[in-house]
């Protein structure tokens, strides 16, 4: 489902090159529940943005469902991104002026879907993260977790190959940040969704079926997660 393959990059300012991606290489198949875990500047940002298509890289090669992304044009690129790829942001990202159903909805306006049918999948997936009453409300009426909830709702609304989740309980108290992971869990299990979750916190990976561990731009951990799937 998705591989990447020796895959390095450096940033270039002018004459000086920060290297920041050295020679990273692993698959990760359809279904699996992926933790991308490192500290504070061991590269993890730089691979999402690798991997989501939204930088090329200097070297090597990202594929997903056989597609190499670095591959393919502007265009190419936004369309698949569109289509084929979620995004869960730490900050949530919905329009403030929407209601939480719009919110929703929106990434099916993108693909010229008609809107019964938008409304009807939205409801679907805002029932499914357990906000089935909450779809006219405006994000700002909602909690921090609740409102992590309709940004995972509108990443699963065009039925994405993977979704990427880039810290998603950054911004979320413990008691919320296991809600949302008991969500995650059973998104993926249920629908067979494909995440790959970037974190910082060894206490978000260790939920996950598997950890890839970055030090320093090096991949140091590629294994199944040996220890307590709590
Ligand atoms: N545009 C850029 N130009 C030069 N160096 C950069 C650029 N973007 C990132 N870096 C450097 O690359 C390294 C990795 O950064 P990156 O943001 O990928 O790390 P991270 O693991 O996501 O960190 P954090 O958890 O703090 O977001 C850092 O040393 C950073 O300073």
């Amino acid at each position: 489902m998705l591989a990447v393959q020796q895959l390095s990059h450096r940033f270039k300012n002018g004459a000086e090159e920060t290297p920041v991606l050295h020679d990273i290489q692993f698959r990760i198949a359809k279904g699996e529940m992926v933790a991308l875990l490192g500290s504070s500047g061991s590269g993890k940002s730089t691979l999402l943005n690798l991997m989501a298509g939204l930088m090329k890289p200097t070297h090597g090669s990202i594929l997903i469902n056989g597609h190499a992304i670095e591959k393919m044009s502007e265009n190419q690129l936004a369309e698949f991104r569109r289509t084929q790829i979620g995004f869960i942001f730490q900050s949530y990202e919905l329009i403030p002026h929407l209601t939480v159903r719009e919110n929703v909805e929106l990434p099916l306006i993108f693909q010229g879907i008609k809107a019964k049918s938008r409304k009807e999948k939205a409801f679907a997936l805002l029932a499914k993260v357990g906000l089935g009453d909450k779809g006219e409300m405006f994000p700002s009426q909602l909690s921090g977790g609740q409102q992590q909830r309709v940004s995972i709702a509108r990443s699963l609304v065009t039925s994405p190959a993977i979704v990427f989740a880039d810290e998603p309980t950054g911004n979320l108290d413990t008691k919320t940040e296991a809600e949302i992971i008991d969500l995650l869990i059973e998104l993926n299990v249920t629908l067979s969704i494909t995440f790959v979750i970037v974190t910082h916190e060894l206490e978000v990976a260790k939920r996950t079926q598997r950890v890839i561990q970055l030090r320093d731009g090096f991949l140091v951990e590629n294994e199944p997660w040996a220890g307590e799937n709590e």
